[in-house]
């Protein structure tokens, strides 16, 4: 499927007038370069735009650029090889100028990533530039002192959010689309200032239907910042960005970790990039795990580089806008009223059966999910001891077809219980016992239950119901586990 071009690209502004709310940044940066090109170069050759993320830095450079007939070389500061690069297009800006080809202007961002080790360096071939370097940042304190020395700073404001609902509203013109005015508030009030954000969510938003827009909102009380955090994660290859990325994502690392697997596949391609993603977010699992073993928990740091640095260099990212997806666990929290119900009373049975507390019978369900999917054989198992009906299995495993054949296998494991419990009792009267066997008509049988069942669809189970259905479950789940002697786990299921 083609990937939509990302708003931020799409509707990024092309002239210096049309940036929003930085004019006197602007006067400032025009005043620079236009002295540049009356052959009078500024005594600072270097420019500091800094300002928040997402205020219109990157753009500016660009918009200038096309004004004044630059051609941009833009360069990382956390690339190993910074200086290398400004050196060589410092000279070749030079050289190509006496050729007559079109003027360069260095642009460096993240100067405040800059090594303060090659800092010196790097202040030296400022003062040897023959053409405009300009430089981002969002932390004009951490750019190296020799460098800010060079530097003429020139500010950003953060955008305010009645900034950011205008430039919001201006897309969704040219979208030819309409959004409830309270939807265009949250996403700018949730944005803190940076466009680039607000403007990634508006995309998610209107791309991803009525549904989304829903799962975005829901989400943004309790994890505001956490889809932001992701798109960055996965919009970058430098390592320290990605850690920076989730700083402000209130939310502790395994849960974080669930978010992150679920969108590598979405962020890389190529196999071998998503299978080093998954090697990265796999030791942070180790990490976790011993800090929860241990109770050592400055190993969450470990866990957290891991999964953000460790993925983000993972590989070569998709082009094009990544939409971050909610983990499944979560998503239960969206599911239709429906879906809820079921899965209540689903996390009910396996809280009493399997003697869990919620949550953990939440993580079970998650388990039961991937079994119903993938082995219809422990799946019956789980059917017959969690006694689940055949829409609860029609919800585990997400499938009509593959419910159809756990229940007809669940079927015959009951009758396989009443055979063997009824010779057992036979045995203990004394009498032979009756021959009894699975046919393919009891396979049919039970197909036949199966369409009854969907024909007639189930009354709403009321809370007491449940309650009363669990406690009858539990007692006969003790008198099963009396008659047994053991009381099955998960893992029981499992091994089968
Ligand atoms: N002041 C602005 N006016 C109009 N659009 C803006 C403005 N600021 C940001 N945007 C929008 O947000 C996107 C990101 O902006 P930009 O790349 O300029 O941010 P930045 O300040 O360089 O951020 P960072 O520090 O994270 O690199 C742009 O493509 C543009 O669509």
């Amino acid at each position: 499927m083609p990937r939509e071009m990302p708003w931020v690209e799409k509707y990024r502004p092309r002239r210096l007038s049309e940036i929003v709310n930085q004019e006197e940044a602007i006067e400032q940066v025009r005043a620079w370069v236009e002295a540049w090109l009356h052959g009078n170069p500024p005594k600072k050759k270097a420019l500091i735009l800094a300002g928040p993320p997402g205020c219109g830095k990157t753009t500016t450079v660009y918009a200038l650029a096309k004004e004044y007939g630059f051609e941009v070389i833009e360069l990382n500061a956390s690339d190993e090889r910074t200086y290398e690069k400004i050196e060589r297009y410092v000279q070749a800006a030079y050289t190509m100028d006496i050729l007559g080809k079109s003027r360069k202007l260095i642009f460096l961002d993240e100067a405040d990533n800059i090594e303060p080790s090659g800092a010196k360096e790097i202040a030296v071939l400022i003062d040897r530039a023959r053409n405009p370097i300009v430089m981002a940042a969002n932390h004009y304190w951490e750019v190296p002192w020799e460098i800010r020395a060079k530097a003429q700073i020139v500010e950003y404001k953060r955008l305010t959010q009645g900034d950011i609902v205008k430039a919001l509203a201006r897309i969704l013109h040219m979208e030819k689309v309409t959004l409830p005015k309270e939807v265009l508030y949250d996403i700018a009030k949730h944005a803190n200032g940076d466009l680039r954000a607000a403007i990634n969510d508006l995309q998610t938003v209107v791309t991803g239907g009525a549904e989304d827009a829903q799962d975005v909102l829901a989400y943004r009380d309790t994890e505001k910042s956490v889809f932001q955090a992701l798109a960055q994660v996965f919009a970058t290859d430098n390592a320290k960005k990605a850690k920076l990325a989730v700083l402000g994502v209130d939310m502790f690392p395994d849960e974080l970790l669930q978010w992150i697997s679920e969108n590598v596949p979405y962020a890389y391609s190529r196999p071998e990039d998503i299978a080093r993603a998954y090697e990265a977010l796999s030791r942070a699992d180790i990490y976790l795990g011993r800090a929860q073993r241990t109770g050592v928990y400055s190993l969450w740091a470990y866990a957290t580089d891991m999964m953000t640095a460790g993925v983000a260099v993972a590989g070569l990212k998709r082009k094009g806008f990544v939409k971050i997806y909610p983990p499944k666990t979560i998503k239960l929290l969206t599911e239709s009223k429906e879906e809820r119900t079921l899965r209540d009373s689903i996390v009910r049975k396996v809280m009493k059966e399997m003697h869990m507390a919620k949550l953990e019978a939440l993580e079970t369900l998650n388990y039961l999910r991937a079994i119903f999917e993938n082995n219809p054989e422990a799946a019956a198992h789980f059917v017959v001891y969690l006694d689940l009906d055949l829409k609860e299995v029609e919800f585990l495993a997400g499938d009509s077809e593959k419910a159809k054949t756990i229940w007809a296998k669940s079927m015959n494991i009951e009758k396989k219980l009443k055979r063997e419990e009824e010779e057992a009792r036979v045995r203990e009267a004394g009498k032979e016992p009756e021959e009894a066997e699975t046919s393919e008509e009891e396979v049919k049988e039970a197909e036949e239950t199966i369409e009854e069942a969907r024909e007639e669809p189930e009354e709403e189970i009321s809370e007491e119901e449940l309650e009363k259905a669990t406690e009858e479950i539990e007692a006969v789940g003790k008198k099963e586990e009396k008659k047994k002697g053991k009381q099955a786990t998960l893992f029981d299921f499992l091994k089968k």
